[in-house]
């Protein structure tokens, strides 16, 4: 199997394969969690090794609560992958962030209440979550996609909901009222596990729609696909720039991967089996 995978795109709604991707296998991985989304295909794009995954399966068929956030998480890290991109539509809570713009968020606000949000259930691990949207690769997105010539905005609030209904006008206000600028469904909890398991992430959010606080112009799957079709073309052209862009080597410069250096706070003799054997990826470095 694939072990040396430095770079993993996760796509979004109507991102579920890479043209141009050079396919060189597709992975069925199992994980202590179940299975990811779909398998994992690993190509290339100028020579350096690409795992994609689409987050809701190839059929669309995972909604957000029930995307299997940490099988996904745990597979491409057994694959090598350390830097994640993720591409995600999402709403616009501001005039200024327009439907078909681009957006690299910096900030999340987690609103999800029925997902599981850590690696670890039988032990205390508390990662830095400050910058849940690394600097060092959210540099990179926002240079790709002004090199490409699309309106980007740089930074911003991401609010995840649980859905899978769209927002109250009552709380679309209320989002907007926080300061938030984006609104969506999936960041939560893929950059905290992404965190977990010491990888740098970080997302090209997709405008599209302007959630319901627009009068009359209320978001609908429908408008929401329309835009993505419209940008697939955008977005495949910046990702073709990001992967050369991506600073492979510097793995250790980015704090990312360390994220749990001192995060651990279960004593190592107290960890279960469970958790040492099929978390061996993520904590074996520090436990042994
Ligand atoms: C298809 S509209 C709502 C759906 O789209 C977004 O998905 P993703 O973040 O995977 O692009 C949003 O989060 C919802 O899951
Ligand atoms: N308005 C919206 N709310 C939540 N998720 C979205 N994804 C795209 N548009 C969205």
């Amino acid at each position: 199997m694939s072990q040396n995978v430095p770079i993993g795109i996760i796509g979004g709604s109507g991102l579920y394969e890479i043209e141009g991707l050079n396919i060189v296998e597709t992975l069925d991985i199992d994980t202590p969690f179940g299975k990811p989304s779909a398998p994992i295909v690993i190509g290339e794009i100028d020579g350096r090794r690409v795992a994609f995954l689409p987050r809701h399966g190839q059929h669309h068929q995972h909604s957000p609560t029930h995307v299997p956030y940490r099988a996904n998480i745990w597979a491409l890290k057994s694959i090598g992958v350390f830097w994640l991109v993720t591409v995600s539509a999402v709403g616009s809570l501001k005039e200024e962030i327009v439907p078909g713009h681009f957006a690299i968020p910096d900030q999340i606000i987690d609103k999800t209440v029925k997902r599981p949000n850590s690696m670890f259930d039988e032990i205390a691990v508390h990662v830095g979550l400050s910058r849940p949207f690394h600097p060092m690769l959210r540099d990179v997105l926002l240079e790709c996609v002004k090199a490409e010539g699309i309106t980007v905005h740089d930074g911003g609030t991401y609010v995840c909901m649980e859905g899978p209904a769209f927002s109250t006008i009552a709380e679309s206000e209320l989002h907007r009222a926080w300061g938030a600028s984006l609104i969506g469904m999936t960041a939560m909890p893929e950059a905290r596990l992404a965190r977990e398991a010491e990888m740098c992430y970080a997302t090209i959010a997709l405008p599209t729609d302007y959630d319901v606080w627009h009068e009359d112009d209320h978001v609908d799957v429908s408008k929401v696909m329309e835009i993505i079709r419209q940008n697939v073309s955008n977005v495949r052209r910046v990702l073709k720039r990001v992967i050369p862009a991506i600073p492979l080597g510097k793995e250790a410069e980015c704090d990312a991967s360390q994220a749990l250096q001192y995060a651990i706070m279960t004593k190592p003799e107290a960890i279960p089996e469970w958790t040492r054997q099929n978390l061996d990826i993520i904590l074996g470095k520090y436990i042994g």
